[in-house]
């Protein structure tokens, strides 16, 4: 091969990487297109079946002297550069509730008192709302200690559609007018979306249980209250799923959602759920939250409850939800594990020194 001839071979090689720079950057800018679409309908980046499809298609077309193992070779390189691409950007958009989009903590009013401002927040209550004299009861002991919350439950998500199913409407007024005697602010879950109308002048924070995590279109409702959600983790979420579902309250326009690791479905059996203590900190870095840890539902067990109350506000949670009943014996849900009067006068005086 003459030197002339390899110069014209190499200028025509110039020419052609030319048009394909050209042609990967009009690909590029088309799987960018893809990627935004990908983010509004949630869907994954990496689509191995679309990407054998093209793998297919262009096999039939190959003329050579590429070899097939070449060309699927040379495309498997571009998908992923793409979906790196695609991920990268999708990334650097962040959640709305991510720390990448938010450095400062989110501080939540309700009614004057400020969440995840620093100072740790308490919610105590009885699991279900059962009678006006327990309200009072629980309501005058809370303030007596100068907290500010109280939670019970009026929409009980049980397990058996045979056990008390809570007092609705009723038990949350019940609830509220104690609470008001007592200077308290009400805490108290829903569990459908056609119910939050009725429910909003009676509760200060709408409890969101592990339940329905991912209900999406009561989600997507509380969104548009203006009213601060504490949306607990799901039985078996993942923090990404637990955060993604805080991301549809928060993208449907309110900002004010705090968190609430409540324990995970594992094979222990020795307390009711397994604690995940680490997920208080990696919501804490991940997110812009309040976190909360609800210490009644994650052990199940009254013994432990002052060592795991410190351990969440020791790895940094903002707030702690227990429940507490004047007559645990006689409760109508989760009898064994919520604190008497007396154990939680002792539960609180040592957790507070
Ligand atoms: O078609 C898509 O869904 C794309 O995102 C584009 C593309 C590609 O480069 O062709 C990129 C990543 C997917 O894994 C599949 C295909």
């Amino acid at each position: 091969m003459t030197s002339e001839n390899l110069t014209q071979l190499r200028n025509r090689i110039d020419e052609i990487n030319d048009q394909l720079l050209d042609l990967l950057n009009e690909r590029t800018a088309l799987v960018e297109a893809i990627g935004r679409e990908k983010d509004k309908q949630g869907l994954k980046k990496y689509d191995p079946i679309r990407e054998q499809q093209i793998i297919e298609k262009l096999r039939e077309k190959n003329q050579g002297p590429l070899t097939d193992e070449m060309l699927i070779h040379v495309f498997k390189e571009i998908f992923k550069v793409s979906v790196k691409l695609q991920e990268e950007k999708s990334h650097k958009k962040g959640l709305l509730v991510s720390r990448k989009n938010k450095l400062e903590d989110t501080v939540i009013d309700v009614q004057g008192d400020m969440i995840g401002d620093g100072e740790p927040t308490f919610v105590f209550g009885p699991c279900s709302v059962e009678s006006k004299e327990q309200m009072e009861r629980v309501a005058k002991n809370l303030s007596e200690k100068g907290l500010k919350y109280i939670r019970g439950g009026a929409f009980k998500p049980r397990t058996s559609p045979y056990d008390f199913q809570g007092l609705g409407i009723e038990g949350l007024k019940m609830m509220s007018e104690a609470a008001k005697k007592y200077g308290l602010r009400v805490v108290s879950e829903i569990m459908d979306a056609g119910d939050l109308e009725a429910a909003l002048p009676y509760v200060d924070v709408i409890q969101i249980g592990a339940r329905n995590m991912q209900n999406f279109s009561l989600l997507k409702a509380l969104g548009h209250i203006n009213k601060p959600v504490l949306l607990k983790r799901g039985l078996s979420a993942t923090i990404e799923e637990f955060v993604n579902a805080a991301e549809y309250i928060a993208m449907h326009g309110n900002p004010n959602v705090m968190l609430c690791e409540r324990g995970i479905r594992t094979y222990e059996k020795a307390t009711r759920n397994t604690l995940d203590i680490s997920a208080v900190p990696i919501l804490k870095r991940e997110t812009h939250l309040p976190v909360f840890v609800d210490i009644t539902h994650s052990t199940g067990r009254k013994d432990i409850l002052l060592p795991i109350a410190k351990a969440a506000l020791a790895v940094g949670a903002d707030g702690i939800m227990a429940e507490v009943h004047p007559n645990p014996m006689l409760a109508l849900s989760d009898a064994n594990q919520q604190m008497s009067l007396e154990e939680f006068d002792l539960f609180y005086k040592k957790l507070r020194n």
